[in-house]
């Protein structure tokens, strides 16, 4: 790593994870630097990039050639002629999101991870190159299972828990989304502004286990296991963070990846020097071992509802059977991860509700 000193922190960062772009917008995507990675997406970039202007007549004419399908098939068909707009400005997959008000509805969720499949071939977009997120909730996970059955690629997202991120191994995803914070964006308070994320923040500890339970999952079968996709930073520090604890990549919005374009790389700051990448194949395998400074992460869960009766989590429960039973009973006894999943789910039903009400709205317009 010669010459550190006069690269920006998305260099550095380059160099040990995926640096992936959480937001939509192809002006911004085209503008940087570098070309990310994956480009992510939600119900919130969906619905601000909706309501762009430069989407207005796109989204007349969708609502009309539409209309009889319902609101929902003019979202899905708008969201991947979205992602089609940046394709070539990433170099990996687009990522989109399944309906939030059908989370805890499997078969639903199904249909609509289909009908995603179907509209990125019909845009020309193979399943090497998008991906479909799904919250991981009990029926979640169950339809995960189903769609990797299928050969649809998919992403176990809003994951808080470890069992949340075995459950997701279980059903083949490809990769997951934990959230390093929860919904300290509505509510700053709630933010843990600690000065070493990796050791203090308390997610950390659950981010590390999972990595953990991947690497034990890796060595004990041989089959790679989902690739974590951190999201849902507040700082500089945290994306730092996500690299030492050893995600494969990190999805940062518009204005951190600016940030780490435009901040020199700051040494004094860095406890992560000189990680080497993984590949894809086979990650786990060439993850490093836990470092001592990372390994007391594996020993407590600072969000455990009792401290003293925590054990990790166990990779010899079936999550998926009885209908995903024991998923749902290790979040009914996890208030942390469940009020979090809860959340994150609710604030994705909302802005729904709003793309929603402008699809209609178009779908009128276009009815005069
Ligand atoms: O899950 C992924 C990517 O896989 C993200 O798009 C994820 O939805 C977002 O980062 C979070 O929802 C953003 O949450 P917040 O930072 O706005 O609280």
């Amino acid at each position: 790593m010669a010459n550190q000193q006069a690269k920006c922190w998305l260099d550095v960062l380059e160099e040990r994870v995926n640096m992936d772009i959480d937001w939509m917008d192809p002006a911004f995507i085209k503008s940087l630097p570098r070309k990310p990675h994956d480009q992510t997406s939600n119900q919130l970039w969906m619905g601000i990039q909706l309501a762009h202007t430069s989407n207005t007549e796109l989204l007349k004419t969708t609502a009309k050639e539409l209309k009889a399908e319902g609101w929902l098939a003019t979202y899905s068909k708008m969201g991947t002629l979205m992602c089609k707009e940046n394709i070539d400005s990433i170099l990996g997959r687009v990522l989109v999101q399944t309906s939030p008000s059908q989370a805890y509805d499997m078969a639903a969720t199904i249909e609509h991870a289909k009908l995603y499949d179907r509209e990125f071939q019909q845009r020309g977009i193979s399943r090497e190159r998008f991906c479909i997120k799904i919250p991981a909730t009990g029926p979640g996970v169950l339809a995960m299972r189903h769609l990797s059955r299928e050969g649809v690629p998919v992403l176990g997202t809003a994951v808080f828990s470890v069992e949340q991120a075995i459950a997701c191994s279980q059903a083949g995803c490809i990769y997951i989304s934990p959230y390093y914070n929860g919904k300290s964006h509505q509510d700053p308070s709630l933010w843990p502004n600690v000065k070493d994320p990796a050791t203090q923040h308390p997610f950390s500890h659950r981010i590390y286990q999972i990595i953990d339970s991947y690497r034990q999952l890796y060595r004990r079968t041989g089959q790679d296991q989902p690739l974590i996709k951190l999201a849902a930073f507040r700082s500089r520090k945290e994306v730092v963070a996500g690299a030492e604890l050893g995600c494969h990549s990190l999805t940062v919005s518009a204005a951190m990846l600016k940030e780490l374009a435009d901040t020199p790389y700051e040494a004094e700051i860095d406890p992560g020097k000189n990680q080497p990448k993984p590949t894809e194949k086979g990650f786990y395998g060439q993850l490093q071992d836990p470092s001592p400074r990372l390994q007391p992460l594996l020993t407590s869960d600072p969000l455990a509802q009792s401290k003293d009766s925590w054990k990790p989590a166990s990779l010899d429960v079936d999550y998926l059977a009885n209908q995903a039973s024991e998923l749902i009973k290790a979040l009914d006894n996890d208030p942390a991860g469940k009020h979090r999943l809860e959340d994150a789910i609710a604030m994705f039903v909302k802005a729904e509700m709003e793309s929603k009400a402008l699809i209609e709205s178009a779908t009128q317009q276009a009815a005069l």
